[in-house]
């Protein structure tokens, strides 16, 4: 298991995390392998998809970074670590998951929306905070939170695609987390497909 710190290091060097939310645990390893093979390091299967457990263990031991995410409880987040989840990722924060998280070294990106929810997630111990959803907001809110907040990080997700991602990027985000337009390709066109947006992901990256 890699340290706190160094998986946060990871998750800024990548910038780009795949949100992954499988009809099922075959169908999330076969986009997360896609997007692996397209040169993506850091992964988040969401505990939406059932026996989702199932897939973190069969990607023990891969080069990714493998999270959990929409994990809504301590008890999700828990199960979530004990399988191999390397990070927790909510669509909320919850003190709860980041005293969890903080128990075991691991990172914890809750979602946020307010001044108030971001700074309590810091003060909780939350160094990259997910700005969900990030499609309510323009990319000029990272700027407008890290004037009076210099040291909150914001990894927006929702709504993110290859042609706003620079956007948000370019305006301060650390990271940006790509969700279903990964998902859509891989049920329109397969795996090589997804192994091909990530490069054009990448490729684009600044
Ligand atoms: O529940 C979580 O933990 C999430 O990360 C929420 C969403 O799945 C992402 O926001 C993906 O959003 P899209 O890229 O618009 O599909």
């Amino acid at each position: 298991m890699l340290p706190k710190m160094e998986i946060y290091q990871k998750l800024l060097d990548s910038k780009i995390v795949a949100v992954i939310r499988g009809k099922d645990a075959e169908e999330a390893l076969s986009i997360t392998e896609a997007a692996v093979a397209g040169g993506l390091e850091a992964i988040e299967l969401t505990y939406t998809t059932p026996n989702v457990a199932r897939v973190f263990e069969k990607l023990a031991g891969s080069n990714a970074l493998i999270g959990a995410g929409t994990v809504l409880d301590a008890e999700t987040a828990r199960h979530a670590l004990l399988h191999g989840a390397q990070f927790i990722v909510s669509p909320h924060f919850d003190p709860a998951i980041a005293i969890l998280c903080n128990r075991y070294n691991t990172p914890y990106l809750p979602g946020c929306m307010t001044i108030k929810e971001m700074v309590q997630a810091s003060e909780w111990g939350c160094d990259i905070l997910k700005l969900f959803p990030a499609n309510g907001f323009k990319p000029s809110f990272i700027g407008s939170v890290n004037g009076p907040l210099p040291n909150i990080r914001i990894m927006p997700t929702g709504g993110i695609n290859i042609n706003n991602m620079n956007d948000w990027l370019d305006a301060g985000a650390v990271a940006v987390g790509i969700g279903s337009d990964l998902t859509k390709t891989y049920r329109v066109s397969g795996e090589e497909a997804v192994s091909q947006l990530v490069k054009e992901y990448l490729s684009k990256l600044t």
